[in-house]
């Protein structure tokens, strides 16, 4: 990655569905969003209020009705492998070992030969070594999340599309995962967001933590987390931040 001011901007961004009744559903509405390079941003909000959306506006895997949506001063118009997108459930090949399916995207587009090394650094670093040889049904929940996040990040991308990756995960297997991120984020620095349920993994995880209305989405707030890393899940500023997220997600 080239170190340089990444930044992508939203502005009154709306995308609406036609239902089967052929009426409007809007899941997201004037929906301002700015981000750059290195930062963090975790979305948070009611089921529904369009933060996979919006992930998937940026991911250039749809286009909205209106608003403005740009990736370093030009607007998105379709994926771009600098933009890198984890879904919620890891879609590996079934066919292919760990290491194969980290390796797949720069198989795909003819990059390997310079890029291979990445694959294995990929694996180190998101605590795959030893699993190289293994197919997808002889890892576990935890190891195929972390081998789609390395899928991913082998692709060397300046925007990481985190969709609730550890959503599925118990509790301690997420906390692994969530420190092997944030090594990730401090090696290479993308932009992150990150959508999650989970408000204690945005206050450890996020340096803000945006905030969406329910349905049609919109931001209601914007909470930095300003705390050092490591963050210790159980001090009081930690513990406020999370009130203070719980608090502007009273929306009755
Ligand atoms: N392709 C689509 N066609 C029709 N409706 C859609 C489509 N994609 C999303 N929607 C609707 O848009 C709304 C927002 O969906 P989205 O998945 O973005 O919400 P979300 O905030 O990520 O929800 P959750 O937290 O439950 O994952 C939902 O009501 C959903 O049913």
């Amino acid at each position: 990655m080239v170190v340089s001011n990444h930044h992508l901007i939203a502005q009154g961004i709306k995308r609406a569905f036609k239902t089967d009744d052929g009426t409007e559903l809007v899941a997201l509405s004037d929906f301002d969003f700015e981000v750059k390079q290195g930062e963090v941003v975790a979305l948070i909000g009611p089921s529904g209020c369009g933060k996979s959306t919006f992930l998937r506006l940026v991911a250039g895997l749809d286009t909205p009705q209106s608003g403005e949506l740009t990736y370093n001063g030009s607007p998105i118009t379709g994926p771009d492998p600098n933009r890198g997108f984890v879904f919620q459930q890891a879609n590996l090949y079934p066919w292919l070992t760990v290491e194969k399916n980290v390796a797949f995207g720069l198989k795909a587009n003819g990059t390997y030969k310079e890029n291979r090394h990445r694959v294995q650094e990929m694996i180190d670093l998101m605590g795959l070594a030893g699993f190289e040889k293994s197919y997808p049904h002889q890892i576990s929940g935890g190891m195929a999340a972390r081998v789609a996040i390395a899928q991913t990040l082998v692709m060397d991308p300046d925007v990481l599309l985190l969709d609730e990756p550890l959503s599925a995960l118990d509790a301690f297997t997420r906390a692994v995962i969530q420190d092997e991120i944030l090594a990730m984020c401090v090696k290479f620095k993308p932009i992150v967001l990150l959508v999650t349920h989970d408000i204690e993994e945005a206050v450890y995880l996020a340096d803000r933590v945006v905030v969406l209305s329910p349905r049609p989405g919109t931001k209601v707030a914007e909470i930095p987390v300003d705390l050092p890393h490591p963050r210790d899940r159980i001090s009081s500023e930690f513990i406020a931040k999370r009130h203070e997220i719980l608090d502007a997600l009273r929306f009755e």
